[in-house]
């Protein structure tokens, strides 16, 4: 039994009768009626999924034009109905035109059983898969609406911050390929979403992807997708990021930290424009606008052949150099504001404004994580604060934290010193112990035994 609800329109009580008789014992539901005028407050009170409809209705009259008008009027109640036209012998031209206008099927009058039941029984399919892709639909819209409301808009009146929104919104219409530069924490993720959201493609996917947290062995497999049976748990078929991003923006981050072979791999997807899963040989056309980001130095990087320079070519198209926190000048106050309006507002609080001193030390402050470092101070000194000032014991700026843009105060002690060090290397090496002890010229161990003693 097909798990529908089906409605016959049709003046002929005998038509209604054996339809009914019929079809009663093969969907969920069957509804008559004898006259289109109902259709209105039929389909307002039912579920319906499936419109059985006579084309003729007023005595004598054969020419159809009464049911491709109530045709017409189903479908501008919604355009997603399945509607089926019984049509007589003979008239078949006026079935194709009803199908032109948006009927999904015919059937003749009279019919034989099989086939009416074949008719209802795809067009119930049809019915299916057109909830499920509208169920689906407003899951991605939903899910996009989540994904987007994490993304703040650019806080920012420093000239630097003004020209680059000049540029960002030239730049975003076109699809031109943008590479955007710029320490950690600067707004990269943010500029490359503006970009998007300026953009033609904004009602699609934006896919960001971290480079940096995929090995050798994932890059292929997350990127490109894979056929089941690609390698042991390759259980059923994936699409890679690129293919899900079909229409959208693919924004890669941390591109400065692949390797000369995985540069290779992506270079012949941007040169081609398609992607192979891993175990298939099938080329997959993939339309995407291409946003990459790194706080390395590319330029330099190329010129010393650890990132290839046919790579560089192809993603910056346009470049944007996001400035340090440190450079935009009062822009760091403003920044503040904002989070300390958006974090009183989190935590229930009700913050009127940062003190006189507490202002200047955010001035002073040299900001090495940038506004993301700025973003953290203000959500911890917001939920710190008692009163409706922020104060400087609020900010827990220490001297270590003013010290770390390398300017050390002459009475630092030589542990401060070390430790400061031992967080430095870690946070240039985004976590990675060895690649932090290589640099300290330290064992795994012997960092690990730091890292404890210091409480880092
Ligand atoms: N101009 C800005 N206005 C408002 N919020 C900002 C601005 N710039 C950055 N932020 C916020 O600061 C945080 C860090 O920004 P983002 O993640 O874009 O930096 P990033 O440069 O991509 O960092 P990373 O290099 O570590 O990936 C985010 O929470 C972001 O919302």
């Amino acid at each position: 039994m097909l798990d529908a609800t089906v409605l016959i329109i049709d003046d002929d009580d005998d038509i209604l009768l054996s339809a009914r008789l019929f079809l009663k014992q093969q969907v969920k539901q069957v509804i008559t009626c004898k006259s289109p005028k109902e259709i209105n407050v039929l389909l307002s009170k039912n579920e319906i999924d499936i419109i059985l409809l006579d084309m003729n209705y007023q005595k004598g009259a054969s020419d159809g034009r009464e049911g491709l008008y109530w045709l017409e009027h189903i479908l501008s109640i919604d355009k997603d109905y399945v509607v089926i036209l019984m049509t007589a012998f003979g008239h078949v031209e006026l079935a194709v035109k009803a199908i032109k206008k948006g009927a999904t099927d015919f059937i003749l009058k009279p019919w034989e059983n099989e086939k009416l039941f074949a008719t209802i029984s795809s067009a119930s399919k049809l019915r299916e898969s057109t909830k499920k892709v509208k169920k689906l639909e407003k899951i991605h819209s939903s899910l996009q609406k989540d994904l987007t409301r994490g993304f703040e808009n650019i806080v920012g009146q420093a000239n630097e911050i003004k020209q680059l929104q000049h540029t960002l919104l030239k730049v975003a219409p076109t699809d031109a390929n943008v590479l955007i530069l710029g320490e950690n924490g600067t707004g990269k993720q943010v500029f490359a979403y503006e970009i998007h959201g300026n953009s033609h493609r904004k009602n699609q996917v934006f896919m960001h992807v971290d480079l940096g947290a995929l090995n050798e062995n994932l890059f292929e497999s997350e990127l490109f997708g894979y056929a089941k049976g690609a390698f042991t748990d390759a259980k059923e078929d994936k699409p890679g990021r690129f293919e899900l991003a079909d229409g959208g923006t693919i924004f890669l981050d941390e591109i400065g930290n692949l390797t000369l072979p995985l540069q290779a791999k992506l270079l012949s997807v941007l040169q081609n424009r398609t992607v192979t899963r891993l175990g298939e040989s099938k080329e997959r056309r993939v339309n995407v606008r291409l946003i990459t980001a790194t706080n390395m130095p590319l330029n330099e990087m190329a010129a010393k052949n650890t990132f290839r320079q046919d790579l560089l070519f192809r993603i910056n198209t346009v470049e944007l150099l996001l400035p340090a926190l440190r450079q935009r000048g009062t822009d760091i106050l403003l920044l503040a504001n904002h989070f300390m309006q958006v974090f009183s507002s989190k935590y229930h609080k009700n913050i009127q404004k940062l003190s006189n001193k507490v202002q200047e030390a955010l001035l002073q402050y040299k900001w090495p994580g940038n506004v993301r470092e700025l973003q953290h101070v203000l959500e911890r000194a917001v939920i710190m604060s008692d009163g409706a000032d922020i104060t400087e014991d609020d900010l827990q700026l220490s001297p270590q934290r003013y010290a770390q843009n390398n300017t050390l105060p002459d009475e630092m002690a030589l542990e401060d010193m070390e430790k400061m060090m031992v967080q430095k290397a870690i946070d240039k090496h985004k976590g990675n112990i060895s690649k932090a002890a290589a640099e300290l010229g330290l064992t795994r161990a012997a960092l690990y035994r730091r890292i404890e003693k210091f409480g880092i």
